[in-house]
């Protein structure tokens, strides 16, 4: 159960002065994600989502709120944070940080077939040129400074090989940020997070989204999840993205069908530029190298009293490996 910080009818009901979202109806804890506790909240003027913030800092949160204002207002499907009567985008519950955004509709796709990839693919596309405009410019706080800061830590949990390959792929990436070509590569705000249970699709005639046989027919209704975004590579959002959308979970392989479906979308709305596609595999190694560092970190140290099971490192330390010994197929080969 993810809900770290309870939530009572009285509580609601004084946050609730704060906005003008008319009645609440029902009000329930929901029980995935790691990070924050989240309810659904149901008023008399609708559905939407109250997050109270584990960790991050009132002041962190402009960033984060505001990106996703920005990028709903231009007709991109995220959730849209609800001002509270004073104009704020978020206040204090229980001495956290805590904020209101709307409800999306649908349901996750664990299983993506390449038509939903191919929507996920178009919908990233557009969010990255719509983020162009977007007047902030926080970097992505978990990006190389941030996994060799983290990666000293881990070096006494791992065994020799993993070692190596860590330190190994920390030097290739320093490497590869430190270039002429890296600096090259275009970027703006990134979601930095866009994993499968990020997305929701609203389901097709079949009543199911992702049933198998009409895929074609699910709707993606939006994406959210926004508090690892920051300003970063265009081409490292799409890499962290194929690697959970496009792969087979226990090897870390890319699937074919689905990559080519997904980087043909996304290319249709933003084609990649030469150097973007000469950089798609190292690219890929960081994207799964980022996920393994993090993974690695709230592995070997996990929040205190919480009963959380952290998701499993090796998961990216196979997919780090797939992207390095199997060279993806070229982008720019993939006919659009
Ligand atoms: N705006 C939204 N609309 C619909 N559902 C949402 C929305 N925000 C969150 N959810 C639901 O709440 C669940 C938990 O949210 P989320 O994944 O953001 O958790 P978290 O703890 O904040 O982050 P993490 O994914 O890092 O664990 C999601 O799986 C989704 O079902
Ligand atoms: N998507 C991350 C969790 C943090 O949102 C992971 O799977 O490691």
């Amino acid at each position: 159960m993810a809900v770290f910080t309870p939530v009572t009818a009285s509580d609601l009901g004084h946050w609730l002065t704060h906005y003008s979202l008319g009645d609440p109806i029902d009000f329930r804890g929901i029980a995935s994600g790691i990070e924050n506790s989240n309810f659904f909240l149901t008023t008399t003027q609708g559905e939407f989502v109250l997050t109270i913030f584990e960790k991050l800092q009132p002041q962190e949160l402009p960033f984060y709120l505001d990106l996703m204002r920005h990028l709903a207002a231009r007709g991109v499907p995220v959730p849209d944070p609800v001002p509270r009567d004073d104009g704020a985008l978020h206040g204090l519950l229980h001495g956290k940080p805590a904020a209101i955004v709307t409800r999306l509709a649908g349901q996750a796709q664990l299983a993506p077939q390449p038509a939903h990839c191919a929507q996920v693919g178009a919908m990233l596309a557009r969010a990255h040129l719509a983020g162009r405009d977007f007047g902030d410019t926080q970097p992505n706080l978990r990006s190389l400074d941030w996994w060799q800061t983290t990666a000293p830590a881990l070096h006494p949990h791992l065994d020799t090989v993993q070692s190596d390959l860590l330190a190994t792929e920390l030097a290739h990436q320093t490497t590869f940020f430190a270039s002429d070509d890296y600096r090259q590569l275009p970027g703006g705000p990134c979601h930095c997070d866009l994993f499968r249970d990020n997305v929701l699709f609203v389901a097709g005639d079949s009543g199911n989204a992702g049933n198998a046989g009409n895929a074609g027919a699910d709707r993606l209704g939006g994406f959210f999840d926004f508090y690892f975004a920051g300003c970063d590579k265009w081409l490292f959002d799409l890499a962290v993205t194929v690697n959970d959308w496009c792969v087979d979970l226990d090897s870390g392989a890319l699937d074919l069908p689905r990559a080519q479906a997904l980087l043909r979308a996304y290319q249709a709305v933003r084609p990649l530029t030469d150097i973007e596609a000469r950089h798609w595999q190292d690219m890929l190694r960081a994207g799964a190298l980022r996920f393994w560092v993090s993974r690695l970190y709230d592995f070997y140290r996990p929040r205190s009293a919480e009963l959380l099971q952290p998701h499993d490192p090796g998961r990216f330390e196979r997919t780090l490996r797939a992207r390095i010994d199997a060279p993806p197929p070229s982008v720019s080969a993939l006919p659009l």
